[in-house]
């Protein structure tokens, strides 16, 4: 059974629909990312997996139960790090490990958790004077401390440094590995295609589509383009005939073809058949920025 069953669901506020019937399950042990441009709708979805929205149709279940008419047994199973956390800006890093503990029956150790999470130094700070990257720390910790099967982590490295993001990685990783299910919300493809097992690419309050991440690259228009200037001219008919070929483009004798893997296997053929040699060759593949792209018209 998947740990979270999102069907059909709808959500609008005053009259206008930003949630247009989203459909995914997400399975035990995944880290399941929701990817989209501004205004998709990523977090009025995961808000109503959190049980924090209703939605107006559809259903959604997190480890069978509801969480709207369940509250009580989701706050169980799912930790959540929301979009815009804040704390009390002194409350200490230890103070609110204890707080948060305190919420659950049977919470995590906070200092073992503090320790995995690189915060055992900084347990006597107050929540001001941490750097972004150890406020994020916090906030996943806080998130784990209901020892939950899932978590939830929206936009988690947004405004951090390239390195503080690295870290962050790693450590979301380590949660997966421990057995905890992720549902990650983010805007940078890097992260997505580095982290995810599956994507749902969201716009437009819909799913435009869901895969893993070399299966969203897969599906960009030229996922593979190859240039290379040929010793001799190449016959334009054997050339239009490469299998997948989606363009060709030609330009002081250097020619540059979009298309599949297919398209290159074809080429070399083409190219050993006829004896050319392919100079300044250059073979670069699609990112998930492409395809982000070409699902959704928009740059992420
Ligand atoms: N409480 C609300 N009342 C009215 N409109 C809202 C409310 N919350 C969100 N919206 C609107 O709903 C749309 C979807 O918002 P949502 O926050 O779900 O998108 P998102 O994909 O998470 O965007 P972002 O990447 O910018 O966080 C946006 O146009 C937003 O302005």
């Amino acid at each position: 059974m998947p740990i979270i069953e999102v069907s059909g669901v709808r959500k609008a506020y005053g009259g206008r629909v930003v949630v247009d019937g989203i459909s995914f399950t997400v399975e035990e042990g995944e880290i399941f990312g929701i990817l989209g441009p501004n205004g998709a709708g990523k977090t009025t979805t995961v808000e109503c997996v959190e049980g924090l929205r209703h939605p107006d149709a559809g259903t959604v279940r997190v480890a069978g139960y509801d969480p709207v008419r369940e509250r009580d047994a989701v706050t169980r199973v799912l930790g959540a790090q929301l979009q815009e956390s804040e704390l009390q800006p002194k409350i200490t890093v230890r103070e609110a490990l204890q707080l948060y503990a305190a919420c659950y029956p049977d919470p995590a150790d906070w200092r073992a958790l503090a320790g995995r999470l690189g915060l055992t130094e900084k347990l006597g700070t107050r929540f001001a004077k941490l750097s972004g990257g150890q406020k994020q720390r916090l906030f996943i910790a806080l998130a784990l401390i209901g020892n939950p099967r899932v978590v939830v982590l929206d936009e988690l490295t947004t405004g951090l440094d390239p390195r503080a993001r690295r870290e962050t990685w790693a450590l979301i990783e380590e949660v997966r590995d421990s057995g905890v299910t992720v549902l990650l919300v983010t805007h940078f493809m890097e992260e997505a295609q580095r982290l995810c097992d599956r994507i749902a690419v969201i716009d437009g309050g819909r799913v435009a589509a869901l895969d893993t991440p070399a299966g969203l690259v897969s599906r960009a228009a030229g996922a593979v383009v190859v240039s290379f200037t040929p010793s001799a001219p190449l016959d334009a008919a054997d050339l239009a005939a490469l299998p997948g070929l989606a363009s060709r483009e030609e330009r002081d004798g250097a020619l540059t073809l979009t298309g599949t893997d297919e398209t290159v296997t074809g080429l070399l053929a083409l190219l050993a058949r006829t004896g050319t040699t392919p100079h300044r060759l250059r073979i670069v593949e699609a990112t998930l920025d492409d395809a982000f792209l070409d699902l959704t018209g928009e740059a992420a």
